[in-house]
């Protein structure tokens, strides 16, 4: 039997997760770099909406590298709404309407490959697969910029709470009734958008469990400056968030960050960093850097999970081979694979 994954109210959101990542072996894979993927398959990004773009010219490729990750072991994929925004969208030509179908379809890609997926590996017979989850992907306002800012955190004195949750909410909405199992914001960079989350999930009343990510560039703080004290802070009396961590940053950081996190929340601790490339905002490239090859990240995940992270995967230019690496290491000594 699968492990089916139905929030029924306030108070057993966090809950529900944690029973997952249980029922996975007491540790879940999550996917690798959604874009990277695209792109090696000949996906062209280079463009404000980055991988965004796929959804309007080729979501056979969306499809294609979701049902790579599962394959490689993931039990959580993360849609490809990463960088999909109304406002982005609307600057393109496209209606409203024409928007929000979009961001539909992202998650109607993930679930259909999700349950394509588990399908033919239950007519299989004997296997170690989860059903996967599927989290709906919510990049940061930095990430619509398409300026770099989700590595700066520095948004313009222009930009207060109001705005960012302005800038979240409809696609928050939108997202929501699509039917995901988790809401993943990722790369967060400071404390100002932390809080425009958490505001907005209460007013919203949303009731699918949330994880929420920040990037780091110098491994102590969030890109912003401030502590992630400041911005963990924020998060910890909200029943919202069900999960607390770092994605998008470099592997090196990782595992002083699993131990700050733990000393800063009881909240699930999830990482999916990068391959320690470096994002040119400017030029739309990684710049090459310290990089971890897959059977280095593996040896560090595994670092991470006994510090106490419980959901793992990679960010960018990590591949479907980086998370079969991860979900074997991970999983040795696991009874709980269905
Ligand atoms: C995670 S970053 C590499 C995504 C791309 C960025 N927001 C840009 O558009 O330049
Ligand atoms: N989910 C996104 C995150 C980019 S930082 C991706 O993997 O492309
Ligand atoms: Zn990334």
């Amino acid at each position: 039997m699968g492990i089916v994954f139905q929030p029924q109210n306030d108070e057993n959101r966090a809950g529900l997760l944690e029973d997952f990542i249980e029922k996975a072996g007491g540790c879940a894979v999550i996917d690798g770099g959604f874009a990277t993927q695209l792109e090696r398959h000949g996906a062209f990004i280079n463009d404000p909406l980055w991988s965004a773009l796929c959804l309007i010219n080729s979501p056979h490729l969306i499809s294609k590298v979701h049902l790579e990750y599962l394959e490689a072991g993931a039990d959580v994929i993360v849609t490809s709404s990463y960088q999909a925004t109304l406002p982005g969208f609307l600057s393109r030509g496209l209606s409203l309407e024409q928007g929000e179908k979009l961001l539909e379809k992202s998650v109607k890609l993930a679930t259909g490959a999700r349950d394509l997926f588990w399908e033919s590996v239950n007519k299989m017979g004997d296997h170690a697969y989860n059903r996967a989850l599927v989290a709906a992907s919510i990049g940061s306002y930095g990430a619509y910029l398409a300026d770099g800012s989700e590595y700066s955190g520095y948004y313009g004195k222009d930009v207060d709470l109001n705005k960012l949750k302005d800038f979240h909410r409809r696609r928050l909405q939108v997202l929501v009734e699509s039917g995901p199992d988790l809401l993943a914001f990722e790369t967060i960079p400071n404390k100002l958008e932390t809080q425009a989350i958490a505001e907005l999930l209460e007013e919203e009343d949303v009731q699918i469990p949330s994880w929420i990510c920040f990037s780091s560039v110098d491994g102590v703080n969030a890109p912003s400056g401030e502590s992630f004290a400041d911005c963990i802070q924020v998060l910890n009396t909200s029943k919202r968030i069900a999960a607390v961590g770092i994605n998008c940053a470099p592997p090196q950081f990782v595992h002083t960050l699993v131990q700050k996190f733990k000393e800063l929340t009881g909240k699930v601790i999830v990482v999916y960093p990068n391959s320690g490339e470096t994002w040119d905002g400017v030029a739309k490239r990684w710049l090459p850097s310290k990089c971890f090859n897959d059977d280095k990240f593996k040896v560090l995940a595994t670092r991470w999970r006994d510090s106490g992270a419980k959901l793992i995967g990679g960010c960018c230019r990590t591949t479907p081979s980086t998370i079969r690496g991860l979900s074997k290491v991970l999983k040795q000594g696991s009874l709980a694979n269905n």
